[in-house]
């Protein structure tokens, strides 16, 4: 199984992403994660977007899907995987279903979790994480209302997606992306 993990910063995407690849015993790939761990190694490409996340700034495309090729491959050869973290603009989306139609293993299923702003914000500020500073949190909110939408509207035209209330208990927002997979 191939599924993408959709939603605005702080909407549970890698929470959620990491429970639903267990449950279907595939491998859970998270680019902002994986990012990080290239700027904590301070690799090349870690020195060079190092900024750029720390601002809330999408990172190139070619650098996210350079990050995403050999774990992408590698997962889809062991049965399958979750994403989360791309594709967060139309150009992504469109490179990565070119990519993987390549590889003859399209995504089957994308999950858009629904969650409002004013609880994102609030959680992100929970969290705490290096980039969770309130104008830097304002800004990925922005850079998600610029460019989410134009990606939803590409899976919902390839029929592949299906949105879920993300607002609730963790375990209860797992159970209906559980749901949600299964119904597809
Ligand atoms: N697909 C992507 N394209 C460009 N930049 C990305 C992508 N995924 C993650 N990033 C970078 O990593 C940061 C953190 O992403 P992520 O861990 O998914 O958290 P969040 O969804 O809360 O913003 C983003 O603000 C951005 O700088």
């Amino acid at each position: 199984m191939r599924v993408v993990m959709l939603g605005p910063p702080g909407s549970g995407k890698s929470t959620h992403a990491r429970l639903l690849a267990e449950h279907l015993t595939v491998i859970h790939l998270s680019v902002g994660a994986a990012l990080r761990d290239e700027v904590a190694k301070q690799s090349p490409l870690g020195e060079r977007i190092e900024a750029t996340v720390a601002a809330g700034e999408l990172v190139d495309t070619a650098d996210v899907l350079a990050i995403l090729e050999t774990r992408l491959v590698g997962a889809t050869g062991s049965g399958g995987w979750v994403l989360d973290g791309a594709p967060r603009t139309l150009t992504q989306a469109e490179a990565l279903d070119d990519w993987l139609d390549d590889l003859e293993a399209p995504v089957e299923c994308v999950i858009a979790l629904d969650v409002p702003d004013s609880e994102v914000r609030s959680r992100l500020l929970q969290r705490g994480r290096a980039d969770d500073k309130p104008d830097v949190i304002a800004h990925r909110i922005q850079v998600w209302q610029h460019d989410g939408g134009a990606v939803l509207t590409w899976y919902e035209t390839k029929r592949r997606l299906v949105r879920v209330d993300g607002v609730g208990d963790v375990a209860d927002v797992a159970r209906r992306v559980i749901a949600a997979v299964e119904r597809f």
